[in-house]
């Protein structure tokens, strides 16, 4: 049976300027629903003014960006935000709140009942590999990175949000803990059926992460393609990046 696609945001002719120049310029493609795209490309690519195009914490100056077929400046913002969680690599937690407390900001600003703000916590804490009894209680700085990142990512989830951006959220980990999160994160996305827009300079994690990989270059996108095929894509900017690939392995 073939699934028809549906679109969760699509760029239509988007450009982005600064002081005259251009960050992002002439951007076109959708996100589907259910899918992990990859934003992959160097430094100051244009990666991460992308993803903030999709929760409006950038505008465009021209094209728009509709999510679920709404231009994003005529959503109201706060809703739009409560539909889009958001992961950033320094997780952004509050260090005076307890991992509780943190996962239910979202839930106690929608007014759940403290029992249920707690009872989701708990839940998600096991989704993301943490026992309740021994994290709940404890604060940020009680964590290690990893843990952080994944009380960073429960946190994206405790209002069961249908779509996530996630700009280089695994960034400082080991590379041990990171390939695990990597995969287990994969799992979890596949497993919750959520859109993903996962922001990256690492080659290995896109392979690794994505439904399809679009490379991002000097503020265009360049290819967009499922990884299978982004493997025999010609593009300059896609071989030099498949070259780092070639000699991890
Ligand atoms: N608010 C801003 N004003 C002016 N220029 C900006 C602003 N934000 C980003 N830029 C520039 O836009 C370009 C794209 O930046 P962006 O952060 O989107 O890149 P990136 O691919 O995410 O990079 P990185 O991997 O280093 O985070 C860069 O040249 C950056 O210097």
């Amino acid at each position: 049976m073939t699934q028809e696609k549906q679109v969760a945001v699509e760029f239509r002719n988007v450009t982005l300027r600064r002081n005259n120049r251009a960050l992002v310029s002439n951007l076109n493609f959708s996100i589907y629903k259910g899918e992990a795209l990859v934003l992959l490309g160097r430094s100051g690519s244009g990666k991460t003014t992308t993803m903030k195009l999709i929760n409006r914490l950038l505008a465009p100056t021209e094209g728009e960006v509709l999510f679920d077929d709404i231009p994003t400046t005529q959503w109201d913002e706060i809703k739009l935000r409560r539909r889009i969680g958001y992961v950033i690599q320094e997780t952004g937690l509050f260090p005076h709140f307890t991992v509780e407390r943190n996962i239910g900001l979202v839930p106690s600003l929608e007014k759940w009942k403290p029992k249920q703000i707690k009872t989701r916590a708990h839940e998600l804490l096991n989704l993301v590999g943490l026992e309740p009894s021994t994290f709940a209680q404890r604060y940020p700085h009680e964590l290690s990175g990893g843990q952080r990142q994944r009380v960073g990512v429960a946190r994206a989830l405790a209002a069961d949000p249908p779509m996530l951006l996630m700009d280089e959220p695994f960034g400082a980990l080991d590379p041990i803990t990171r390939l695990e999160i990597q995969r287990e994160f994969k799992r979890l996305q596949q497993n919750l059926g959520k859109t993903v827009v996962f922001v990256t300079h690492d080659i290995q994690e896109a392979f690794v992460l994505s439904s399809r990989i679009g490379l991002m270059h000097q503020g265009e996108l360049i290819v967009l393609e499922a990884p299978q095929q982004f493997r025999n894509s010609q593009h300059p900017e896609a071989k030099a990046f498949l070259q780092c690939l070639e000699y991890s392995s």
